[in-house]
Parts: C-alpha cells; structure tokens; sequence
C-alpha cells in the first residue's frame, strides 16, 4: 500500500475526547452522530445505505479500500454516510472489476473522512459511554472549536431524516409482474427492491410524503415500508397516515427496519433510543418459531420498546442474542409481520432471505 504526503485531520466527540489522524476523501468538515460497523468487507454498500444519512462511520476492520468501488455496489444513488473514520485507509485498490479507489469515490461524492485512527479504542470508548456526536475536520484545526461542533451538533433524537433521502417521484420497478407491491421509500436499499423483483414483484416505490389516494389507487397486492435514517417517531408524524391505511387494506404488510418501526407505532408500541446500536454482519438473531439462529446484517440506532409490548397487539418472531433487543414482530389484528434487521444485507449473510418468501407467500395465498 502506498504512503501518500497527507494532510492532518482531526475527529472531535461532543465528550471532550479528540483523536488525530489524516485526512481522506474531501477536504472539509462534518459531522454527526459516530456510529461504528463491525463488517469485514461490504464498506460501499454500508456508506451508500441510506439510513446511514447524517451519520458518521467509523469502521472497525482496519483495511478500508482495498478493493475500490464499483457501481454495482451501490444501494443508492450517491453515498449516504456524513463522514468515514478508519484505522488504515487504502489509497490503491487490487480488484479488476472496480472502476474507482475508494478516495476517488469519497472525493466524487464530497465526503470527508480521517484515517490513522485508533478505531477499536474508541468503539470501547463508546460502548462504555454511549453513542455521541462527534466531528471530522480536515480544514478546521482548532480542537476547542471542534468540540465545541460536536456538542452543538443536531440530536439523533427527534430527528426527521427519511425526507432527505426519499426519491423525488414515484416509480415502477418491473418484476416478473405475479404480484404487485406498493413500496414506501423511506431510504429504500436497492437490494430490497431486486429481492422482490426477483421473486416476482413489480413495485411501485414512493416517496415518504405520498397521500394515501394516489397509493390507493395503484391497487396492491401487498405494502411494504422501508429502512430509512433518523427518528421513527419523527418520520411517524406523517408517515402513519399510509401504514395505517396498509394495515386496513387487510393485504399483507413487511416492514424492515424503519419501516418495522413504524408499524409497530402505528398499533401504539413505542420506540426507544439504543445505548448503542447495532451495525455489522454478523449479529445473532434467533426466530423464536423455528428455535433457529440467524446471523443478520444489521444497522438500527433505536429499537421497539419491550415495556410497551401488548400480547393482544403483536408477538416477538425474533430476539438479538446479544442483548435481548426486539428484533421481529408479527402483528395479531393485521396480516402484517417486520423485522428490526435486513434480511437483504448486502453487505452480508443471507440467512434471513426466507422473509421475502414469506411475504410473497401471504401474497400467493390472498390471490
Ligand atoms: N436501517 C434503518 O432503517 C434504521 C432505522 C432507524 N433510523 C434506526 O436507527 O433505528
């Protein structure tokens, strides 16, 4: 790997704590929340995931960029991520099949990044203090005023962000045209909408602020809300409307992620801000009807509140073995089910695939 003349950067957390390091990707400053992902491989896919907006990665696997990037392995449409942090970037890539370094791509998209950072330090940094913000600069130097970024920096609480990274206009997405699914683009990942093109679904994918008449009139076989950034309860204030209309349709509705959220709010659960998330591929998640274990690709921040838990209202498919968070439900008044994980990874393993099946099943059996 070549060493590169490099400029200096600095990482500032809103707790005091600052860390140097070298500049990558664009010259600049940002800032966000500091999350960390715990995938060997997949970076691409996780920077353009777009429930990453208005967060900063930081990856523990020390290499990042040797394989460069490649348009297929995008999820959506430019990168997502507020800012990258890493242990030791790679300027040069070795893999035939990509057409850009990663320091190309971070340049091209306008991202600004640190490498030289002592990451698994400061993911136990983290852990033992809970998720914070945290700023990257490669042209502010002042570590006083970086801090003090951080601190000022916009909570991942209350924030409404699925309206930034929504597509503009609906669209459809053929498949093989057997079922017909109204999709709701919070931050939708592309390997989410070809999980169900391949399984035979045209989608109509719309954007987070449609009204309930023009998604009526598309006439679906079944509802599906997406992953998506921010607060759940922010987005809820006006996405409800559309979930509470799927879920009288009575056809059936899956839900990932934000999406999982959201449903579970729309029958009076709560949601709650994690100490700190879940972001890797390699989670454990047991399906409670089955007794199997999944590991999972996940990326979620908060999670359904077990305290507002109602027997009558939904049951628990699925549980994080780590920690016990909710990670599936199945609804009781509604043909619906939603898991807190992403069973179309990307990046990782595909354990959890058989949730598209499944959905498709329910599909099969109302036609
Ligand atoms: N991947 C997602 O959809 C994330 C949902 C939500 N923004 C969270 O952090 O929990």
């Amino acid at each position: 790997m070549s060493l590169r003349p490099q400029k200096k950067a600095i990482l500032a957390l809103s707790d005091g704590t600052v860390v140097h390091g070298q500049a990558v990707g664009h010259e600049g400053i940002t800032g966000g929340e500091l999350c960390f992902n715990t995938s060997m491989t997949g970076y691409q896919e996780i920077f353009t995931d777009p429930s990453y907006y208005g967060q900063l990665m930081m990856m523990t696997y020390p290499h990042i960029g040797n394989y460069g990037t490649m348009p297929r392995d995008d999820e959506a449409r430019k990168v997502m991520v507020a800012g990258v942090i890493t242990r030791a970037f790679s300027w040069e890539y070795s893999n035939p099949m990509a057409d850009r370094s990663l320091q190309e791509y971070l340049e091209d998209n306008e991202i600004t990044g640190i490498s030289g950072v002592d990451t698994r330090k400061l993911v136990r940094h983290i852990r033992e203090k809970g998720v914070m913000n945290a700023v990257i600069s490669s042209t502010e130097l002042d570590e006083d005023k970086l801090v003090q970024m951080a601190k000022d920096w916009d909570d991942m609480e209350g924030l409404e962000l699925a309206s930034k990274v929504t597509r503009s206009e609906a669209q459809t997405v053929n498949g093989e045209d057997e079922y017909r699914v109204a999709a709701f683009d919070y931050g939708i990942k592309q390997n989410i909408i070809n999980n169900l093109n391949e399984r035979g679904c045209t989608l109509r994918v719309f954007p987070a602020k449609t009204p309930v008449e023009e998604v009526e009139a598309w006439e679906a076989d079944g509802y599906f809300f997406s992953n998506g950034p921010g607060d759940p309860t922010a987005t809820a204030e006006y996405a409800l409307e559309v979930v509470d209309f799927a879920k009288k349709s009575g056809k059936p509705v899956f839900g990932i992620c934000l999406g999982h959220q959201l449903m579970a709010l729309n029958e009076g659960l709560k949601t709650k801000k994690m100490f700190v998330g879940h972001r890797g591929a390699n989670q454990p998640v047991k399906n409670l009807s089955t007794g199997l274990v999944e590991i999972s690709t996940q990326n979620h921040g908060f999670a359904v509140d077990e305290d507002s838990l109602d027997d009558k209202i939904a049951e628990v498919t699925h549980v994080n073995l780590n920690d016990g968070t909710i990670e599936g439900l199945k609804f009781k008044n509604f043909p619906g089910f939603s898991v807190q994980y992403h069973p179309e990874a990307s990046p990782g393993p595909h354990d959890s695939a058989y949730l598209f099946d499944q959905f498709i099943d329910m599909m099969k059996e109302q036609k």
